[in-house]
């Protein structure tokens, strides 16, 4: 429809008092915000100054309904709240909006809102209510509980950002319930600040952590609305289509439309070379991955081809993105981005270069037990089947090392044990045979066919360069060109890369993706949580040819999980150090939530069998109660392996209760039931309620794991933070409700819980 040129967006949250709204209001405003947008003036809409303020305006959504408008300039408005008309005039000092001194934002607060919020009875565990009121003319009172943020003066807390028309309010608060009840409906940073503080951060570490991300780099003029409206901390809809997925889409959308400032920030960032972004589980980093696509997209010239690649390690990731990227941007953004999973892509480029060669792919576990075979036959007892798969797999292929030499002078950083000159001669000659062997069965492994990939990719890109040199020499003439297979001039595959879930890349992939985009602003995007490898790709990708240093970046606010689930979840990473891709090490200092619910529950049994009773009795028990009860699909059981899957399975059906297995593709058949799937199933999924079972002695981690403790110190040491990762990245998953049961001896990774 066209417009007379306004434009009207709508400020976060206040989506969220929109969807409280009754049906008919939340249609009446679909119908308004067209009216509006035509003419603003039309007399229907009977747009009105509100009495002794010069911004704030209101306009007729329907008989009853009054939307409140700030008018940012002549034609630029922002919706901050619907009301019912009779609300209107009454609170009308109460409300107050202003531009965020720290962050540059527009802010705007209903105390009449906020108030009514802290007093509200907590919906889910009821408590008794507080016997002081919260509300700022009753303070609490000698008797009562102490004020929550006595220990900090107003100025501390303006100087973190908190909202200075909130700080009455906030004096008073003394229960946590209240507390959650303004978080709800305070400006964001406020929110995130006063929680910080409450979770025991200190001031200096909120101030690092929370607030100086989000400040605005230049200084704020507090009364240009303008340039306010323009910075990422002033959250909104920016297009008519997110206008109407913010007032339809309920919470299911918001992740399309209101960016926190934090991610807004890496999404359209300007990078001279390869960027990372890391952050804890569900503070939104796959989300950053797709808008950045998008922008990415938005800035590329007309065209037909897809310069923009989107790539992450399994195929369930990879369909997963297809469906977001397509939630997002529609066709048309499909149309111009290459989704594909790493794997398929090194197929991809290997049947393209050997159209003949027709191997098949054996994973891991299958290439061990070819190692022990090869091992077994030569009779020698020297070396572990293992050890001499992640060598070559890691080292070997992952460095690409095609001669004998090469190898000899391979950095073998992290990979614990050292081997003498004379030992990587030996594993040399074996890896020889080894791949002889696999050869001869016509199969190959992952990482040979990600190695044979990488090193086409590189040949591909040195010819490239080449006959850009030869034209520089030439003048710049450019009748000089190579053609690729199809015919067409050669030149680097894409644009711009941009991985998700990079921590589990293997290295040879890493050196595919480099070779696949000219070294170039904004190349290579990549975002990732180290402490959630789960499989064994260690990298410094400095080594590989893809420079970070000074371009990365974290996020801290986790979307998905409670404050409760997450403080478990570190705490079953003990004290672990992790990498952060580059060499250096990576922490989750200043990874938060606001989001509130019960901790962990755990239940220890005596065996395996009254385990599996006392999950199907949990399931069942929140069947029991209406006001427990949720679908089955958003519930999980995730156990140490398949058989156990199996187990419980049996187990549920024996309680009537329907189940579905998690394949490697996602869930089975039609996803009917509660999930089911080993700890590596779970990797970029999301459930209301996770029960982690078979949380034991000897299952987590596994036997074998606390056996090479005496052999082999630095691999013990990998796979004991490899088995925490794989339980960490299972509790993250939960978004209300996380459930922990074992049998026997607990898992020694559970003791900071137990101990709790
Ligand atoms: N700005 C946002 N607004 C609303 N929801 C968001 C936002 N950002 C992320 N989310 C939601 O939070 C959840 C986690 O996001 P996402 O999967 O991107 O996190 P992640 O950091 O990639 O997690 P993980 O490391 O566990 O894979 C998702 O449900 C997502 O929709």
């Amino acid at each position: 429809m066209t417009s007379t040129g306004a434009t009207l967006r709508l400020l976060d949250k206040a989506d969220k008092e929109i969807l409280k709204l009754p049906r008919p209001v939340k249609g009446a405003l679909y119908d308004f915000q067209h009216k509006f947008r035509n003419n603003p003036h039309a007399t229907g809409l009977k747009l009105q100054q509100l009495k002794g303020d010069s911004r704030l305006w209101s306009a007729r959504v329907n008989d009853e309904y009054r939307a409140l408008l700030l008018r940012l300039a002549d034609a630029d408005w922002l919706i901050v709240s619907v009301k019912h008309r009779k609300d209107v005039y009454q609170h009308l000092d109460r409300l107050s909006y202003g531009i965020n001194h720290i962050t540059g934002g527009i802010e705007y607060i209903d105390l009449k809102v906020v108030e009514d919020s802290v007093l509200r009875e907590p919906a889910s565990a009821p408590k008794p209510a507080p016997a002081a009121g919260p509300v700022p003319s009753a303070p609490a009172g000698a008797a009562g509980p102490p004020p929550l943020f006595a220990a900090w003066t107003d100025e501390q807390l303006g100087d973190l950002g908190v909202a200075g028309p909130l700080i009455p309010v906030i004096r008073s608060l003394t229960t946590e319930d209240q507390l959650l009840g303004l978080v709800e409906y305070a400006p964001q940073l406020t929110g995130e600040v006063l929680l910080a503080l409450h979770d025991g951060r200190s001031y200096e570490e909120v101030l690092e952590q929370v607030t100086a991300p989000v400040a605005a780099p230049e200084g704020v003029d507090t009364d240009d609305f303008g340039a306010a409206a323009q910075r990422p901390a002033t959250v909104v809809t920016t297009t008519d289509e997110a206008l109407r997925e913010a007032l339809e889409g309920g919470d299911f959308g918001r992740w399309k439309v209101f960016l926190h400032p934090a991610q807004a920030r890496l999404v359209a960032r300007d990078y001279s070379g390869p960027a990372r972004v890391g952050g804890g589980p569900g503070t939104g980093k796959t989300i950053v991955a797709l808008h950045r696509v998008k922008h990415l997209v938005d800035r590329l010239p007309p065209g037909h081809d897809k310069p923009v690649l989107l790539t992450t390690y399994n195929k369930n990731l990879a369909a997963d993105l297809r469906s977001r990227l397509l939630q997002l941007g529609g066709e048309e953004l499909l149309e111009r981005v290459e989704v594909s999973h790493v794997d398929q892509l090194t197929l991809r480029i290997v049947s393209e270069a050997e159209p003949g060669s027709r191997k098949q792919v054996i994973d891991d576990s299958q290439a061990v037990r070819e190692w022990q075979a090869l091992l077994d036959e030569l009779g020698t007892g020297t070396w572990d089947a293992e050890f001499l798969h992640e060598e070559w797999s890691q080292v070997i292929l992952g460095q690409a090392c095609g001669t004998r030499s090469e190898y000899f002078r391979a950095r073998r950083a992290g990979r614990g044990r050292s081997v003498s000159r004379a030992e990587r001669a030996e594993i040399w000659q074996l890896a020889e045979r080894f791949t002889q062997r696999l050869d001869r069965q016509g199969r190959q492994t992952w990482d040979q066919l990600a190695e044979r990939a990488a090193r086409l990719e590189i040949g591909r890109e040195q010819r490239i360069l080449a006959v850009e040199r030869q034209r520089a020499e030439a003048g710049g003439r450019h009748n000089i060109h190579l053609a690729d297979a199809s015919g067409g001039r050669l030149r680097h595959r894409y644009r711009h890369v941009v991985v998700d879930e990079a921590q589990d890349l293997r290295p040879a992939h890493w050196k595919m993706l480099r070779a696949m985009v000219p070294r170039d602003r904004n190349d290579l995007f990549l975002v990732g949580d180290t402490h959630q490898r789960i499989y064994k790709n260690q990298v410094a990708l400095a080594g590989l040819g893809i420079n970070i240093r000074g371009r990365a970046s974290r996020l801290n606010l986790s979307y998905r999980t409670t404050r409760q689930i997450l403080r478990s979840a570190l705490a079953l990473l003990g004290t672990e150090s992790y990498d952060d891709l580059d060499g250096g090490t990576e922490t989750l200092a200043g990874y938060r939530s606001v989001l509130s619910g019960g901790g962990p529950e755990l239940h220890g049994c005596r065996d395996w069998e009254e385990e599996r009773e006392t999950i199907a009795a949990v399931i069942a028990g929140w069947d029991a109660d209406p006001r427990t009860r949720i679908p089955h699909e958003q519930i999980a059981v995730c156990v140490p392996t398949n058989q156990m899957a199996q187990e419980v399975e049996h187990s549920l059906a024996g309680r009537m209760l329907r189940a579905v297995q998690i394949g490697p593709d996602g869930p089975r058949g039609d996803g009917g039931g509660v999930h089911i799937g080993t700890m590596f199933r779970f990797k970029g999924l999301e459930y209301r309620r996770i029960i982690i079972a078979g949380v034991s002695d000897g299952l987590v981690p596994r036997e074998a794991v606390a056996r090479l403790r005496t052999v082999d110190a630095a691999r013990h040491r990998r796979e004991m933070q490899r088995a925490r990762s794989l339980l960490f990245v299972a509790a993250t998953r939960a978004r209300d409700t996380l459930v922990l049961t074992w049998h026997a001896t607990p898992s020694p990774f559970l003791a900071p819980l137990l101990s709790a």
